[in-house]
């Protein structure tokens, strides 16, 4: 193996001057003993003249004369590690895709694409690839909507390796953000008997095979996934004053849109003692700064690849995003904006209507393509927990939306009913006042004026890398008709 290095260090010798000086020193100064790196640990630099082995697959081969340069990389960052040997170590399992396992010195490299490299003394190939099967094909850019056909290969592209690092970042960045602040973070139950929203959008939870015959029900009452988890955060704000979540939510929406998925993930956030849809907005802009922050600063290379290549130009509307402070404009001011408009909307707006996407998304052009938060939309919109604004002269509740560019509604959140009576009324009305006792007891027993609000995730990393589909953000998309894998 050693006489391996020393005959890689021989042929790469006599390649160039600057070479030589770098490469004449392994034979002196190379720690014999070997230690494994991640490629990213490898790339820091801080091990050259050590000998390293890493482990990862084969993004190129190169050969030349009598050597050979393989670009591998193990997903722990977007850069690759160059691997330079004798080629003698050329193998015909040594393809693009293969997997391999490689020992050598690592060495600052003379060329300013990288700032060190292998010699490698060894390449094991642990597993071959079929590049004619293998859908990705060498030094070629594969769109996304190519790569999304391959859910159990696509992590295996740069765009989609950097996108699973960034969603990693951001999700650790929200953990830390609302750790920083005091917010206890509450595992809300993923099976739930309750349909926060009403919506009627449920999957429903049974064994398989079972009956489903009411009083044979597995759980006694039917029983379903959750569609947020909201209600249970109501219940801890009641004891831990500021609570968070972050799990997946499920909508039986029967949509293959480019916004909507049948399992996302969505950050809940609930707080005691708010009282006002502003203290609310304010929590909600300094999430999406703070972890839009920690993003753009932890995943440099990673975002850049998005904003260089997926979405070009993006990366200004990000920076406006972060300078400017959100819009605030209530909903009857949004519908006044949207009738002036001379835009041809599919769906016409008059006061009490739901806003739609292009409604969403004219309104942020409107606003600078900027976020904006819109507030106190009709009562009849809102489900049955939305505080209703009493002194307002339009039936309003006291409920908010964010919306963003390029997505529209990113975040929705409300200051929840917390009168007694009010709310009695309100779920009598829809018969719903029975199973939502549990619920009213929140405010009999030591009851406090509380809000909350909840961001989809996938829609959140939309916003920021400027990416079109939603099924480029999350692992495996589940939506109708596709639960592939
Ligand atoms: N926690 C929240 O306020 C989110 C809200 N329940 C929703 O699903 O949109």
């Amino acid at each position: 193996m050693f006489n391996a290095a020393i005959k890689a260090v021989d042929v790469v010798l006599n390649v160039s001057l600057s070479r030589r000086t770098v490469l004449c020193s392994i034979r002196h100064y190379c720690k014999k003993s070997s230690k494994k790196l991640r490629v990213s640990e490898a790339l820091e630099g801080s091990d050259v003249g050590s000998n390293i082995t890493v482990e990862g697959w084969v993004r190129s081969v190169r050969s030349q004369k009598d050597h050979l340069f393989v670009h591998v990389n193990d997903g722990s960052c977007l850069q690759p590690l160059q691997i330079v040997a004798s080629s003698e170590l050329n193998d015909a399992l040594l393809t693009f895709g293969s997997a391999v396992e490689v020992t050598g010195c690592l060495k600052q490299s003379p060329s300013r694409k990288q700032p060190v490299e292998l010699l490698a003394d060894q390449i094991n190939v642990v597993g071959g690839c079929d590049t004619l099967e293998f859908p990705f094909k060498i030094k070629e850019r594969h769109g996304l909507d190519y790569v999304r056909q391959y859910p159990h290969m696509r992590c295996r592209t740069n765009v989609f390796s950097s996108m699973m690092r960034i969603r990693s970042a951001a999700s650790a960045a929200i953990h830390s953000h609302f750790t920083e602040r005091g917010f206890i973070q509450i595992h809300t139950p993923v099976i739930t008997s309750n349909d926060c929203e009403g919506a009627g959008e449920l999957f429903q939870v049974e064994p398989s095979g079972q009956t489903t015959e009411p009083d044979k029900n597995f759980f006694s009452v039917p029983a379903f996934l959750t569609v947020s988890g909201q209600l249970h955060l109501e219940v801890m704000s009641g004891a831990f004053s500021r609570v968070y979540t972050f799990g997946p939510t499920f909508r039986a929406e029967n949509s293959q849109s480019r916004r909507h998925l049948a399992e996302f993930y969505m950050v809940e956030a609930e707080l005691a003692f708010t009282q006002s849809l502003e203290d609310l907005t304010k929590v909600m802009e300094d999430l999406f700064r703070s972890v839009t922050e920690q993003v753009l600063d932890r995943c440099s290379e990673d975002v850049d690849l998005f904003h260089q290549r997926v979405s070009p130009g993006h990366r200004a509307v990000v920076e406006a995003m972060l300078k400017e402070s959100f819009t605030v404009i209530s909903y009857t001011e949004a519908i006044d904006i949207l009738n002036r408009s001379s835009h041809n909307f599919v769906f016409p707006t008059t006061w009490g209507c739901d806003l739609q996407t292009e409604h969403e998304k004219f309104l942020v052009k409107h606003c600078g393509n900027l976020p904006v938060f819109v507030t106190d939309y009709p009562y009849d919109l809102k489900p049955f927990y939305a505080r209703d604004n009493l002194d307002h002269p339009l039936h309003t509740a006291a409920a908010v939306d964010l919306l963003v560019p390029g997505v529209g509604e990113l975040c929705g959140g409300s200051l929840r009913e917390d009168r007694l009576d009010l709310l009695t009324a309100r779920l009598a009305q829809a018969g719903m006042e029975d199973t939502y006792d549990w619920y009213l007891d929140l405010r009999r027993f030591g009851s406090a004026p509380h809000g909350g609000f909840g961001m989809g995730f996938e829609r959140y990393l939309q916003c920021i890398l400027g990416v079109d589909n939603i099924k480029d953000v999350i692992p495996f998309p589940r939506f109708s008709h596709s639960c592939q894998l």
